[in-house]
């Protein structure tokens, strides 16, 4: 369902373009995980831009669900983008000025008005991420951990079939980094989405399905012991 095949991504620099990707390929079937870990600069963020069509490779070709979302217009790769994958960042982005069951419903403002489908999605999904009773508090309002819950709320509205997740435990204590690991994985796997984490942390890479390193531009699974 994710198939990435030979993915190449440089930057345009002074001196010779910096080559950041230079033959990255990756298969993953409903319901898997993985873990992308690799030093500082080794192109985490680039590829998971890629993999959320934020951005485009220079060569080689990304399929999710049977679709290349390069070949669609801008307009549609957006509508694509909010219907088939969801985003957790370490800092949530969430709205400030909007309660938590509204930032969960961002992602059906963009195709519309909420249904009333939508709203009972957000409202279950608030209460599978245990913030039933904070479901009109302000992000101010809540802890760092409440927030990272919110996000995945949000990012599972859409029932997305990718879910990429950049450092998603970063600023939390170990605990609550263990709960939002079960979390996602819970979550994931209910929806048989493909899951993928960026991540430094040993403990959330472990978790995951499997572990690739991104080391010169390339991705090599490590084994698992
Ligand atoms: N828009 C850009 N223009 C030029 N160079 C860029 C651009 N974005 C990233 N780079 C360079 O590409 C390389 C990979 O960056 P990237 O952010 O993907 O690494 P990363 O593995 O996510 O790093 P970190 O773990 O520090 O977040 C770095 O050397 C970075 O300086």
């Amino acid at each position: 369902m994710l198939v990435v095949e030979n993915v190449k991504k440089s930057y345009a620099t002074v001196g010779e373009p910096l080559q950041v990707l230079r033959d990255v390929s990756l298969s993953l079937e409903p319901g898997q995980s993985a873990a992308i870990v690799g030093p500082s600069g080794s192109g985490k963020t680039t590829l998971l831009q890629i993999l959320g069509t934020l951005d485009q490779p220079d060569e080689g070709s990304v399929t999710i669900n049977g679709t290349d979302p390069f070949t669609l217009d801008e307009k549609r790769r957006a509508a694509f983008r909010n219907k088939t994958i969801g985003f957790v960042f370490q800092d949530h982005h969430l709205l400030p000025q909007l309660s938590v069951i509204e930032n969960v419903l961002i992602p059906a403002l963009a195709t519309g008005k909420p249904t009333d489908n939508d709203t009972q999605r957000a409202i279950s999904l608030i209460d599978a991420v245990g913030l039933s009773e904070r479901s009109s508090h302000l992000p101010g309002e809540l802890s760092g951990g409440e927030r990272e819950r919110v996000a995945i709320a949000r990012a599972m509205l859409m029932r997305p079939t990718l879910i990429l997740a950049d450092e998603p435990t970063g600023n939390l204590d170990s605990r609550t980094a263990n709960d939002i690991t079960e979390l996602l994985l819970r979550l994931q796997a209910d929806e048989k989405a493909v899951l993928i984490t960026v991540t430094h942390s040993l403990a959330l890479a472990e978790a995951m399905g499997s572990q690739f390193e991104l080391s010169e531009g390339r991705l090599v699974q490590r084994a698992t012991v």
